[in-house]
């Protein structure tokens, strides 16, 4: 039996960091993906390893089950269906763990990474032997996403193969599940995401187990059913960065000018929503298509704005936006900024020449470029082999 899973990336159009401050923001998923290989140990084959191999990365790590065994003796058993935080007695067991693993130090952003895994790993699936591959389409730490679509696609694997969610699918093919295994899912991948950042918003997780395109405030999600696809442009700075500290950074910003900024947090709440409405509204013809292009532009220029004001723009950042402007396109960075990537709303009528110049003016820069239609797919699951086992019997519920 093996599992495989696909969970997508994403772009925030508008509201990164003031929604981690209650106010609305608005993403949708890409296409691209982490992809994750769960292959569970057979019963009776002696397999005493829990291997993780980063594709990505360059890099394989396996902890011996007896080691886990030693580690989370105190813990209790997996609760598949009951989602918790990691307490910061676990997390520094956990961290144990990591250090065992002997990384160079130039690895060491991946040490949430790698702890999210074995959280995920053994409050699923326990303390039992087997193999984890991943590998991503995103960039690690650019602004798209990966660190949620690490987890959901993780979570999706893990649960599709705990015996703990029913699953109606056909074999050999990709499926999704329901509607409350997707619930599970964005639950545990939030909790990862903890791991990762500190403290996240959950849309990331969100969008990437649900996909489309979604408007979401304080955990709560709408869908949004754009009227007229979105074309964009994805300029990756390769400006490294890390969303904690830049999250981190927003937080303290806060609490030194607490009444500027709770404006800055509103006047992103009211963009936001003016821009949901103004992507659901009718287009009819080309000059209505124009004109709504325009006030999407125009917000997304004041999101940049904003961002500006939250201190998480970049030198690179303004590069791009600066070089987009002389075709008159406007530009914003997406996720938590601080380097990483960059969003051009490119208007329907744009000839793909001009894209080409566009792209031709920002590669030499070292940046990467490519074009996305954004709202897609979201967590998907593939199964071969035999069924899963059945439902785990006693789940213990004690805090982790
Ligand atoms: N494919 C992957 N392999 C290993 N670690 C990953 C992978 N994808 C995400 N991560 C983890 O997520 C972190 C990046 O997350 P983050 O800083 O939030 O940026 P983003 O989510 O924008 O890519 C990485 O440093 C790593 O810990
Ligand atoms: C800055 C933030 O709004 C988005 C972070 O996205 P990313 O990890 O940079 O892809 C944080 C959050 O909402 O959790
Ligand atoms: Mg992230």
């Amino acid at each position: 039996m093996e599992v495989q899973s696909r969970a997508p990336g994403k772009v925030i159009l508008c509201g990164e960091h003031a929604v981690v401050h209650g106010s609305t923001a608005v993403a949708a998923s890409i296409n691209l993906c982490t992809n994750i290989n769960f292959r569970p140990a057979s019963a009776g084959s002696g397999d005493r390893l829990l291997e993780l191999e980063l594709k990505d990365t360059d890099i394989v790590l396996s902890w011996p089950t007896e080691r886990l065994k030693e580690v989370f003796s105190e813990i209790g058993s997996p609760a598949p269906l009951s989602p918790q935080p990691c307490s910061p007695e676990t997390l520094e067991l956990i961290y144990g763990l990591y250090e065992e693993q002997k990384l160079p130090e130039a690895k060491a952003g991946l040490a949430s990474g790698i702890s999210a895994f074995i959280y995920l790993y053994t409050s699923i699936q326990g303390l039992k032997a087997g193999r984890v591959v991943v590998s991503s389409d995103l960039p690690l730490g650019g602004g798209l996403g990966s660190s949620a679509s690490f987890c959901v696609s993780l979570c999706g694997a893990l649960l599709a193969f705990s015996g703990a969610v029913g699953l109606q699918h056909e074999q050999n093919s990709w499926f999704k599940f329901g509607k409350n295994e997707l619930e599970l899912v964005n639950k545990w991948a939030f909790e990862g995401e903890k791991i990762i950042h500190g403290k996240p918003s959950g849309i990331d997780n969100t969008v990437s187990t649900f996909g489309n395109m979604i408007m979401f405030r304080s955990g709560e999600l709408t869908q949004i059913e754009p009227n007229v696809p979105l074309r964009m442009l994805i300029t990756n700075t390769k400006v490294e960065r890390n969303t904690k500290a830049l999250v981190a950074g927003v937080s303290a910003r806060a609490s030194r000018h607490p009444h500027a900024m709770a404006s800055v947090f509103a006047a992103v709440d009211s963009i936001s929503k003016e821009l949901s409405e103004i992507l659901q509204s009718p287009a009819l013809d080309a000059l209505s298509i124009s004109a709504r292009e325009d006030k999407i532009g125009e917000l997304m220029e004041m999101n940049q704005g904003l961002l500006q004001c939250m201190g998480v723009s970049h030198a690179s950042i303004e590069d791009v936006l600066r070089t987009t402007l002389k075709y008159n396109l406007i530009s914003k960075l997406t996720g938590a900024g601080g380097g990483g990537c960059v969003l051009t709303l490119l208007p329907t009528s744009l000839s793909s020449e001009i894209v080409g110049k566009v792209m031709a003016e920002l590669e030499p820069c070292g940046f990467q470029c490519f074009t996305t239609e954004v709202g897609g797919r979201g967590l998907e699951i593939f199964l071969s082999g035999s069924p899963p086992p059945p439902l785990i019997e006693h789940f213990d519920q004690r805090p982790r």
